[in-house]
């Protein structure tokens, strides 16, 4: 594969990086999955930005299909391509969801929240019959934890609850874009939290989720069914 190729976004032209290209690779593939009539999750992130894009030109064609998006600029790009949407007022189940991953281990647990869409990425895949996600290869990992993992906090008390955090064996970072703290879709921060060691990560999971404030972590344990990872030699698709 070459390592860069032009492109255009907004009319101007990119130099597309070898990371990019393989997002773009594994983004794309998954559409491949997609039935008509079917009710999708639309995760988040610059690798399922490929899936929306592609799921506009399909859905141009004539495909019949409606997306939950995970997260405001999932909603923004899936209006952009014109992929229609729909919310959880009018469906409880979806067929498939599609989403991205900070890192991915050998038995499909993930870290997910690097752009702060954790809490509702896990709401849309846990209300989905099947997982697919899609990442380039550089988040495939022997053992989570080298990617902060980002726990969602309510922001009164997040100082208290970020102590409490620190005692499981991390140092929590509260995350700023700009010198601004950031804040979730939902109203919340976002603590990055470098543990020493994660052990067992859905034991983990629990622990966290028990200290008053934490709304969720982004360790995503036991729900994905298929990984598409862009490669330099091409696309991989791992069933569980
Ligand atoms: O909050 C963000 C999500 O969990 C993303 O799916 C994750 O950070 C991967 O994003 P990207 O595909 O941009 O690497």
């Amino acid at each position: 594969m070459n390592n860069k190729v032009t492109n255009t976004r907004k009319g101007r032209r990119f130099i597309m990086e070898e990371a990019d290209l393989k997002k773009k690779l594994a983004g794309e593939k998954a559409v491949e999955y997609i039935k008509d009539g079917m009710t999708l999750g639309l995760g988040s992130g610059s690798t399922v930005y490929w899936t929306l894009k592609k799921l506009g030109e399909l859905v141009k064609k004539g495909l019949d299909i409606k997306g939950v998006p995970s997260s405001l600029r999932t909603e923004g790009w899936a209006q952009s391509f014109g992929v229609p949407l729909t919310d959880f007022q009018k469906v409880r189940q979806l067929d498939l969801a599609i989403d991205g991953a900070d890192e991915v281990d050998p038995h499909f647990n993930l870290i997910k929240g690097g752009g702060g869409s954790l809490v509702r990425e896990k709401i849309v895949n846990a209300a989905s019959n099947k997982v697919i996600i899609v990442v380039d290869e550089s988040k495939i990992v022997t053992r989570l934890g080298k990617f902060a993992l980002p726990i969602e906090v309510v922001p009164f008390g997040w100082e208290v609850t970020a102590s409490y955090i620190s005692e499981l064996g991390c140092k929590p970072i509260l995350r700023k874009r700009e010198n601004q703290v950031f804040v979730s879709n939902n109203g919340n921060y976002i603590l990055d939290c470098l543990f020493d060691k994660i052990e067992i990560a859905s034991e983990l999971h629990l622990r966290i989720k028990e200290v008053v404030g934490v709304v969720e972590t982004g360790l995503f344990i036991g729900m994905t069914d298929m990984v598409i990872v862009g490669m330099s030699s091409g696309v991989q698709t791992i069933n569980k």
